[in-house]
């Protein structure tokens, strides 16, 4: 069997930033970040704050310019944001004078799709998200996590065949926030997206990822890839108390600290 083929690419990627109210000087940021990302798998970043997590995510995204090296996905240079990506951000961002389903309308604009594709795209990824009843809804009507479902669905219209998500949970209550989890594992090993969380949450990482990149500060840079070996899909229920669990978080914690 042939290896899985590398979907995202960063080679040696470095970015650096002016210190803010001093012209002359800038720091570094990101410090020559290189590893792959495969077709359909799922990457947690990881690590202290200002790290620089959010800048490598923007990088790889097409938000921001590399300084040094180079992004690719499915072998084209990252220049601009690239058509085959889905965002979903830590506020959900979405319009507030649109409702949920003119919010998706116009996230699919740009793919020019005659009026029936358009109705069945967006049906479908309600569905996905279960906003089927939601549709008419303004985001202010809606609550936090139904405000990220919907932030998703808008992410999904356009069948993103890589997903970037930006602490897309972290404003969310426990309880809403593990439903969701759940739900968002199940709707992305459906899809087959591959896809890159940044999270400050060790169990969130354990809980969706193939893979954890662990980063470190000053410069932000990466410490250490860890392979999460559990089946998926993962349920919270399976995961609960499982020892070996327990024991790749306290791991992943460790190297997050520093401890070694
Ligand atoms: N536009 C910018 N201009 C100047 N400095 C910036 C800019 N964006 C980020 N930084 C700085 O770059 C470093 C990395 O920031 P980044 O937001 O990528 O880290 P992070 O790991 O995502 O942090 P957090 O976990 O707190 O969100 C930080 O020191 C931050 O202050």
């Amino acid at each position: 069997m042939s290896a899985p083929t590398a979907c995202i690419e960063i080679e040696h990627v470095s970015k650096r930033y002016q210190r803010p109210g001093r012209k002359a000087e800038s720091f570094l940021a990101v410090s020559d970040v290189h590893f792959d990302i495969r077709q359909g798998e799922f990457i947690s970043l990881i690590g202290a704050s200002g790290c620089g997590k959010t800048t490598l995510l923007r990088m790889m995204s097409g938000l921001i310019p590399v300084d040094d090296g180079q992004i690719r996905i499915n072998g084209n240079p990252v220049q601009g944001v690239p058509g085959s990506i889905g965002f979903v951000f830590q506020e959900p961002a979405l319009l507030p004078w649109k409702t949920v389903r003119e919010n998706m309308v116009f996230a699919l604009k740009a793919k020019e799709l005659p009026p029936d594709e358009v109705d069945a795209a967006i049906a479908a990824k309600l569905e996905m998200t279960s906003l089927q009843d939601f549709a008419g809804y303004f985001p202010s009507a809606l609550s936090g996590g139904m405000q990220q479902r919907a932030g998703l669905a808008r992410a999904l219209a356009c069948d993103p065949d890589v997903l970037f998500m930006d602490e897309p949970l972290s404003a969310l209550d426990a309880f809403t926030r593990r439903r969701l989890q759940q739900d968002i594992a199940t709707i992305i090993e459906g899809i087959g997206a591959t896809t890159v969380l940044v999270t400050h949450d060790v169990d969130e990482a354990v809980f969706f990822s193939d893979r954890i990149v662990v980063m470190g500060t000053s410069p932000g840079s990466v410490r250490d890839v860890v392979e999460v070996p559990f089946p998926t899909p993962r349920t919270h229920a399976e995961l609960l108390g499982d020892p070996e669990v327990a024991k790749l978080r306290d791991h992943v914690l460790g190297i997050v600290l520093g401890l070694h």
